[in-house]
């Protein structure tokens, strides 16, 4: 019976379906865009790089902005930026010092955020705060794994679980943007104490975003490559060099850069928010039952991963492979090796 089928009707039925993707793509339920003007937005990291790039770009749409992180002096330099970014008079910026690894501070720095908001939960949140400290897994312990999930999974975590409850309580429509990075897509040599929380965070995610719409709350998750933020910086003091050699085909973007990408993937009511081209080639070939941005696009940026990845995976596991005998030297220059 196959035979019967010209080459003619297998191109009308591609362009058919086609079109029925386009269509799906203009029909986009979230295709009134995301206003924070006049919302609250609880920024955690919003001290430093894409947390205060963020709250920047929020308070300039007209947003009531709250940020949070530990350092205090930083924070009151950041909020001189933010103020900066004001566009009336009535917003409400305001930052707080809170330690967001432990349970109860997340919860109290919430709490405390919402007072001048008649106690009422945040409009929005954003999960920025996090912090990478890279090594090889053979020099690591226990402690420091933990201590990994706790500055890029549980950072997160128990602030969006205290803003869940709070929500709920008050049957008001809530938003949670989390931040992971490629590395939560993927990994190599150098993350183990990083792309696991990374990848936790994915699955957090998947899951809010299905339970949430009980309660008409809508999540989005960003997967940035390198950010030259002042974290990055500091990170790449104790990387090692051949995590750094790896990285060096990423071009990187500024906190800024990654920022407007991270605000306009919210605005297109994005799930996943990839900012960078090699960011969404990674988000469409991990895709899964994850919630397509562009059905066309994505379906491009599947195809270049589908022939491209393969072949970086190829020479990453190359450059792994030739580093061998240097690292045998490091070992036993840490006294790892005897
Ligand atoms: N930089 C990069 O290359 C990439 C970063 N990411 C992710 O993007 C996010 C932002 O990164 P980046 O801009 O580099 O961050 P920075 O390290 O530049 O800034 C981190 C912010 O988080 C705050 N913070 C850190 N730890 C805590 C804590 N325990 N409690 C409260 N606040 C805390 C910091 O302030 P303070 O120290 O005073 O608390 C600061 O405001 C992170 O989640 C990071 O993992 C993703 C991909 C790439
Ligand atoms: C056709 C396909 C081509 C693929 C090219 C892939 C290049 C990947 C480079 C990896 C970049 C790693 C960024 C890590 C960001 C991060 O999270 C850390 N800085 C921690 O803060």
């Amino acid at each position: 019976m196959f035979e019967i089928v010209a080459p003619g009707s297998t191109i009308a039925l591609v362009l058919v379906l086609s079109s029925l993707l386009l269509t799906v793509t203009l029909m986009n339920p979230y295709s009134k865009k995301w206003n924070p003007r006049g919302l609250h937005c609880y920024v955690t990291g919003g001290s430093a790089g894409l947390g205060l790039a963020l709250a920047v770009i929020l308070a300039k749409k007209g947003a009531h902005v709250s940020i949070v992180a530990r350092d205090e002096e930083k924070l009151r330099i950041a909020l001189e930026e933010v103020e900066k970014a004001r566009q009336n008079p009535e917003q409400i910026l305001k930052s707080y010092s809170y330690s967001l690894t432990e349970a109860q501070a997340a919860e109290d720095a919430l709490k405390a955020a919402c007072e001048p908001h008649g106690g009422k939960a945040p409009d929005a949140i954003f999960l920025c705060a996090g912090t990478a400290r890279l090594g090889y897994f053979v020099e690591q312990t226990p402690e420091s794994l933990q201590n990994g999930m706790n500055i890029s999974y549980w950072i997160s975590a128990y602030t969006a679980l205290a803003y869940t409850k709070r929500i709920v309580q008050e049957k008001k429509p809530g938003k949670i943007i989390f931040v992971s990075s490629v590395m939560g897509y993927m990994s190599f040599v150098g993350y183990t104490t990083y792309s696991p929380a990374k990848h936790a965070l994915r699955g957090l995610a998947e899951t809010l975003r299905s339970e949430l719409l009980l309660y008409k709350s809508s999540v989005h998750i960003c997967f940035p490559c390198t950010i030259y933020s002042p974290g990055y910086i500091e990170e790449n003091k104790t990387k090692p060099p051949i995590t750094l050699k790896i990285e060096e085909t990423d071009d990187g973007q500024t906190p800024e850069q990654v920022a407007e990408g991270l605000f306009r993937g919210i605005q297109n009511g994005n799930f996943h928010i990839t900012t960078a081209l090699v960011g969404s080639i990674f988000r469409c070939s991990t895709r899964g039952a994850t919630p397509r941005n562009n059905p066309l696009l994505d379906a491009v940026y599947g195809l270049i991963g589908h022939i491209g990845l393969p072949i970086w995976r190829r020479s990453v596991d190359a450059t792994v492979k030739a580093h061998r005998e240097d690292h045998q030297k490091y070992l036993r220059g840490r006294g790892i090796l005897t």
